[in-house]
């Protein structure tokens, strides 16, 4: 797959004053947002963090000021063009209803007149990309996919004309915690491999934490409260209206900054669901991790229950909830609460990679608060 990295974003005292209005929404706004990094814009609702997202692809003109994008004025970008290197995607996806998840997809690259072929193979790559099976979910309706499907097309969509700018407008705002901290990994998954600019609204400060190499705490008019490193604005919030937005518990939130990838993990035992239950050596173990065909966990079974089980299949009760190697330990500790016990962890495939446990989230919470 090409993929087109990222590239620096500059905003140079840039103001809007929406026709009207006394106030400006945005006022002498500037930044820099590096290339390849993930900035997030956080901040009470109506403080300008649309407007000023939307400026960036000229959804919104700005008043004054001036916005490069890769070093080149975003002003004098064709729209074409800055429909190629600028991705959006939004709250709700944003999905035309009467088009297919394929047609929605194909958008952008059909009215930059790719051909036919490429598009299809294009479209087939970014529902990979994104996890939806192309076979199942091409050619179904918005309305015939769940919430956090239908924002797997919207990134999908935003990512199909492989721009090295994504802007993201909250959009994760409309599905349930689960969800949202699923796609919440994917995203950063997909980074990993991608390294696109990412500009990323959202009014939840523990999302931002989350994915933002930087995050910049916004105040009305769109004003730069904080603009730093998450762990940095965790520590030291700039004044008592950042601090306000870390909230209480800085100590449970810097648990948002740790990754699963980055502790120990341990192991259960763990048998695949073929296997003959008199096979499994318990030792002194009192569950069993039964694994599908291609070693992804399926169920929880008790020792009890395994003394006269004649096959693994259906036994015990089915894994709840798990959290990928991005996931954050406070992702895990949900998990714990959710499965009562030890959290398991997957690897790209959705395959068992290990488990977690609260004497881990313990020992992290402890060492943070030490360094602090
Ligand atoms: N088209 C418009 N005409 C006039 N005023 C507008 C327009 N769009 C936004 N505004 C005003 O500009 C300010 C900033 O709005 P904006 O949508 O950028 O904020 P936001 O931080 O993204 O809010 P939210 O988090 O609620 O989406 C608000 O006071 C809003 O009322």
């Amino acid at each position: 797959m090409s993929v087109a990295e990222g590239i620096e974003i500059r905003l140079d005292h840039v103001t809007k004053r929406y026709p009207g209005q006394q106030a400006a929404a945005v006022d002498d706004f500037s930044m820099v947002v590096p290339a390849g990094e993930i900035v997030v814009f956080v901040g009470p609702s109506g403080c300008g963090k649309t407007t000023t997202m939307r400026m960036i692809n000229r959804l919104i003109e700005p008043t004054s000021g001036t916005i490069t994008i890769g070093g080149e004025d975003a002003l004098k970008i064709d729209p074409d063009d800055l429909r190629r290197r600028v991705g959006y995607a939004i709250q709700q996806a944003g999905l035309f209803p009467h088009f297919t998840v394929a047609q929605n997809i194909a958008i952008v690259p059909g009215l930059l007149g790719w051909d036919k072929k490429k598009v299809a193979a294009r479209v087939d790559e970014m529902m990979d990309l994104v996890g939806l099976d192309p076979g199942e979910f091409a050619d179904r309706f918005p309305r015939q996919l769940s919430g956090g499907q239908q924002q797997r097309v919207g990134v999908a969509r935003a990512l199909a004309a492989d721009p090295p700018v994504l802007l993201m407008d909250e959009p994760f705002g409309a599905v349930d915690p689960i969800t949202r901290g699923h796609l919440q990994d994917e995203l950063l998954r997909l980074q990993t491999e991608l390294r696109k600019t990412i500009v990323f609204v959202t009014h939840d400060f523990d999302e931002a934490v989350k994915l933002g190499d930087r995050i910049a705490v916004l105040g009305e008019r769109s004003t730069i409260l904080q603009y730093d490193t998450p762990d940095a604005i965790l520590a030291n919030p700039a004044d008592d209206t950042v601090a306000g937005f870390v909230g209480e518990g800085a100590s449970l939130k810097a648990l948002t900054l740790t990754r699963v990838r980055d502790v120990e993990l341990g192991q259960a035992l763990t048998a695949k669901v073929t296997a003959e239950p008199s096979t499994v050596e318990l030792a002194d173990e009192r569950y069993l991790l039964v694994l599908d065909e291609r070693d992804r966990p399926l169920r929880w079974v008790h020792a009890k229950e395994l003394e006269r089980a004649t096959s693994l299949r259906g036994l015990g009760r089915p894994v709840q909830d798990s959290v990928s190697l991005q996931s954050t330990l406070r992702d895990a500790l949900e998990a714990m609460v959710t499965e009562g016990g030890r959290a398991i962890v997957t690897g790209g495939r959705g395959e068992y990679v290990g488990t977690i446990d609260l004497t881990t989230v313990t020992e992290v919470v402890q060492r943070l608060r030490a360094t602090a």
